[in-house]
């Protein structure tokens, strides 16, 4: 479902972030991608949903392959793909439902096929009693439920998370694992960069780990270490 081939990624100041990467994720896995600080985790991550292009190499995601394919492609591809970022960055202006709703909108779902689904992932979270709030009335966990939430909404097959728990502090952690877990337990693809050894360890998973721009170690249920 997901293959990178030898992938290398220059930026334009010159620096190699990712210098020959290959790698297989099948679906239904769920997937740690640890390393030291500029060990090229978020440039892996910014181009398994396109935000980046690699230089050279390949990249399948599903049936589209990034590297060729046409701009009109690309709402199609980023439909299938649920993304959560650290910092969340939910809309301020659009209350939790309407923040949710706006992702289905974006991809021209029916109207009257919206408020239901909404609804639906907003329980998933547990969020359905917050429904008229405005992101800045909401904890860091709750924000993140809701970004979840919008990850979801159209049942993506992917879900990317580049330190979803980085703001957060350990239990509100646990409850934003929880519910990875779940959506992983129905079948999504979570892939997910962390810096949280202790989260890592407790909930073992599939660990890739990342140093210098190369993938160094490829584990099932593998252990973060204090060394590393
Ligand atoms: N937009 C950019 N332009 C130039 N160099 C960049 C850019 N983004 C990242 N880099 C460099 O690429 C390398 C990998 O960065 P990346 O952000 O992928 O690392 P990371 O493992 O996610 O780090 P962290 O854990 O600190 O988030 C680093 O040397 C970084 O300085």
């Amino acid at each position: 479902m997901i293959q990178m081939k030898n992938v290398m990624k220059q930026y334009d100041n010159g620096v190699i972030a990712i210098k020959d990467l290959s790698l297989t994720v099948d679906p239904g896995e769920f997937l740690y991608v640890i390393g030291p600080s500029g060990a090229g985790k978020s440039t892996v991550i910014k181009m398994l949903y396109h935000e980046l292009k690699p230089t050279s190499g390949s990249i399948q995601v599903g049936k589209y392959d990034l590297a060729t394919m046409a701009p009109s492609d690309v709402p199609y591809f980023r439909r299938n793909i649920g993304i959560v970022f650290q910092d969340f960055k939910l809309l301020p202006r659009l209350t939790v439902f309407e923040n949710v709703a706006y992702a289905m909108q974006v991809v021209e779902a029916k109207d009257e096929d919206i408020k239901p689904r909404v609804l639906h992932v907003l329980k998933l979270v547990g969020l359905e009693q917050k429904l008229r709030r405005f992101p800045s009335e909401l904890s860091g966990g709750e924000q993140q439920r809701v970004a979840i939430a919008r990850a979801i909404v159209n049942a993506p097959d992917v879900v990317i998370a580049d330190e979803p728990t980085g703001n957060l502090d350990p239990d509100t952690s646990e409850g934003i694992m929880d519910i990875l877990e779940r959506i992983n337990a129905d079948g999504t693809t979570v892939i997910m960069a962390t810096h949280n050894r202790e989260m890592v360890n407790e909930r073992p998973h599939r660990l890739l780990e990342i140093a210098g721009g190369r993938l160094v170690r490829d584990e099932q249920g593998g252990s973060y270490s204090d060394e590393e």
